[in-house]
């Protein structure tokens, strides 16, 4: 463990996989994220939803070290990631610690490279004196991509193959959290349910906690067990999603949750039903 963290409040048998507490951060006059505190438990699954502009992509940012807080903390595994890294093994370190999947793996995924190639390169990077062939047959399974897709270059996939891939890449280097971007809202409706399937599969089989940042209320229905609920950087209600979806507390989950069309929301019924609020 890199030596320069500090010691997690919450010790080192940390009951949560991900704690992150008092976030902040502005952008000139826009407090894009305000004092957002969450937890994470290990398998657990947390939706953070909110119309566009409620500070979910800055939060995901931070989480997983994209985006500096100006104020707050992020622990993972007990483990503090506030502190500034020194050096390439304590910037691989906390790489391994939280991955993310993006909503277009093509801008994530080098265009010149084959899967089988891609999966490689980041297990030599993060594990070199490990056997690559058998994990990345494994990883390959675990995603339901066949040995055929293996040499395949990104653009000769489909977006949902692609989507695989982009989430085998991620498993390879074992994160405790792994952050979903609007990851299914690329896809068609019968592939997001392939891909949602996969990731509740993965879920029970490992122990990983899924950060799920999506606008779509459908996919934090079906896939979450927590939500949090955002607008204008502030959580404005929290809790378990099935109590949540049955009995909205705050006036502005209960718009959100009025304005759900199938599958997704619908903006202009927002918009009318904010200014009502
Ligand atoms: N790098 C930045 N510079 C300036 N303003 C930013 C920056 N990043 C985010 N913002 C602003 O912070 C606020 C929150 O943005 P954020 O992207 O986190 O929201 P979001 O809920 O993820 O929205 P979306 O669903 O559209 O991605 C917005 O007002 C946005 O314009």
């Amino acid at each position: 463990m890199p030596e320069n963290d500090e010691k997690s409040p919450y010790g080192d048998n940390a009951e949560h996989v991900l704690v992150v507490k008092g976030l902040r951060r502005t952008f000139g006059a826009v407090r894009a994220v305000d004092d957002v505190s969450f937890t994470l438990p290990p398998g657990g699954s947390l939706g953070i939803v909110g119309e566009s502009g409620s500070g979910k992509t800055t939060t995901a940012r931070i989480v997983v070290g994209l985006e500096r807080a100006d104020e707050g903390e992020v622990h993972v595994r007990g483990r503090s990631r506030t502190a500034r890294g020194r050096g390439r093994a304590h910037r691989l370190a906390r790489a391994r610690e939280v991955q993310m999947v993006f909503q277009d793996p093509l801008l994530s995924l080098d265009p010149r490279t084959g899967v089988e190639a891609a999966l490689r390169e980041t297990l030599r990077l993060h594990f070199p004196d490990r056997d690559h062939g058998l994990r990345i047959r494994e990883l390959l399974d675990q995603v339901g991509l066949g040995t055929r897709a293996a040499d395949a270059l990104p653009r000769q996939l489909s977006g949902g193959q692609r989507q695989r891939v982009a989430i085998a890449r991620a498993l390879a280097v074992e994160p405790a959290v792994l952050v979903l971007d609007e990851a299914v809202a690329a896809l068609d409706v019968s592939v997001q349910a392939q891909i949602l399937n996969l990731l509740a599969d993965i879920r029970e089989q490992t122990s990983i906690g899924y950060l799920f940042i999506t606008h779509d209320l459908g996919v934090v229905r079906c896939v979450t067990d927590d939500v949090i609920v955002m607008r204008h950087g502030a959580v404005v209600e929290a809790g378990p999603t099935a109590e949540v979806f049955a009995g909205p507390r705050h006036p502005y989950t209960r718009l959100l949750l009025e304005s759900v069309p199938r599958p997704g929301w619908d903006p202009e019924r927002i918009a009318v039903a904010r200014r009502a609020l």
